[in-house]
Order: structure tokens, then sequence, then C-alpha cells
């Protein structure tokens, strides 16, 4: 079986490479803000789906797609537009605990499933400087919740509870187990 990611995102990419997978790569083009939902979970998981959907598999190929986001209080929290959205963000998750979505579609032409995970985050107090001088890093403007914990944003982070590769985009070790039901197989090509 071939693996597709179906993902733009060089941290998907990564992930997959560090889990010794062969795969190819190809970006689905979706329009994200066109989709809505009734909470972070079912969000994310639309949008996986969604992106699968744009690539669908043909014989012998299985499809992996994923979205993360963030949500705290109720509110979700896509990729910042602009400093000033990336600030609003940074502020509202400043020294609390928020949690990282991730939805993962997997499809082949045979059969498909969906899932997401959740892992809690909490920030250190940081003052507006501080946030002001991550933001100038550069770092927030292609990230859900405006940080990346596998970047300088690991400073922001008092703790985590849950999968640290949820975080960075693909819960890793679910979706390897997931995958080795669609015939897709780790460590098989070093
Ligand atoms: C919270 C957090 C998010 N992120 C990233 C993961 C995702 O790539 C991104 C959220 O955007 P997504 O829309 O999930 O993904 P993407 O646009 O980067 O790629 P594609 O849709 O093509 O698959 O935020 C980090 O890299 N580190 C973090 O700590």
């Amino acid at each position: 079986m071939q693996l597709i990611l179906a993902s733009g995102s060089p941290r998907r990419k990564k992930l997959l490479e560090q889990a010794g997978l062969q795969f190819l790569t190809k970006i689905p083009d979706v329009d994200e803000q066109s989709v809505t939902a009734s909470d972070a979970c079912q969000l994310v998981k639309k949008l996986a789906v969604m992106k699968g959907e744009k690539l669908p598999p043909a014989k012998g190929e299985v499809v992996l797609s994923a979205d993360t986001v963030v949500s705290q209080h109720e509110r979700i929290l896509t990729k910042p537009e602009s400093r000033e959205d990336a600030f609003a963000m940074l502020s509202e998750l400043n020294g609390e605990t928020h949690q990282v979505h991730t939805g993962v579609s997997i499809r082949s032409q045979g059969k498909s499933t969906v899932f997401s995970v959740a892992t809690k985050v909490t920030f250190w107090e940081m003052t507006d400087e501080q946030l002001a001088a991550y933001i100038d890093t550069g770092e927030p403007f292609d990230k859900a919740g405006a940080y990346g914990i596998q970047g300088k944003g690991a400073l922001l982070v008092q703790k985590i509870h849950g999968d640290y590769f949820n975080v960075v985009g693909l819960p890793l070790s679910k979706v390897v187990r997931e995958l080795e039901h669609f015939g897709i197989v780790p460590f098989s090509s070093g």
C-alpha cells in the first residue's frame, strides 16, 4: 500500500518521517473558514475529512489528512491572521490551561476511519512584553493558537497532559497504530 500525506504542514511530514514511514505528500486545497461545527472535536474531524476528500485514494493508496485547533472556554482558536490577532490569542491563553485537538482521517478505497485526540497544555503567566517578543520571532503565524510548542513557544509552556506530538499536528503513535489496519507498517523502510 502507498501512503499519501494530504497536508502542506512541514511538521506533519517530519513526524511521519520520524516514524520511519515511506510516503508521498500532496497538498489539499480547502477553505477551512467555510466549516462550522458544534465543538472543537467535531470541527477537527470534519476538517480532516474535508482535506482527505480533496485527494481521494486510488487503488492501493491510503490517504492521511489532519487538522489541529486550540480550544479554551468554548472558544476555538485557529491560525492568527495578524500580529494583533496573535497577541489576542496568546493573551487569552496566558497563564491558563487550554486544549489542542487534532482530527485525523485515514482513507483507502475499501475503508476509512476518523478520530480526534486532545492534549491539555498549561501556559506560564507571561508579561505583555514577553508575548510581544515571542510574536517577533514570527513563529505564531502558521500555527493554531499562535504558538509552536516545538520551537521557541516551548518557553510559554509550563506543562502538558497527553500526547506531545498531537500538539505539533499529529498524534503519532495512534496514527501509526491505525495505519497498520490499512496495511501500512512502520520501521519497514529504515
Ligand atoms: C499548537 C501548535 C500548532 N501547530 C501547527 C500544527 C498545524 O500544522 C497548524 C494548524 O494548522 P492546520 O490547518 O491543522 O494544518 P496546516 O494548514 O499547517 O497544514 P494542512 O492543512 O495542509 O495539513 O498548527 C504547531 O506546529 N505547533 C503547536 O504547538
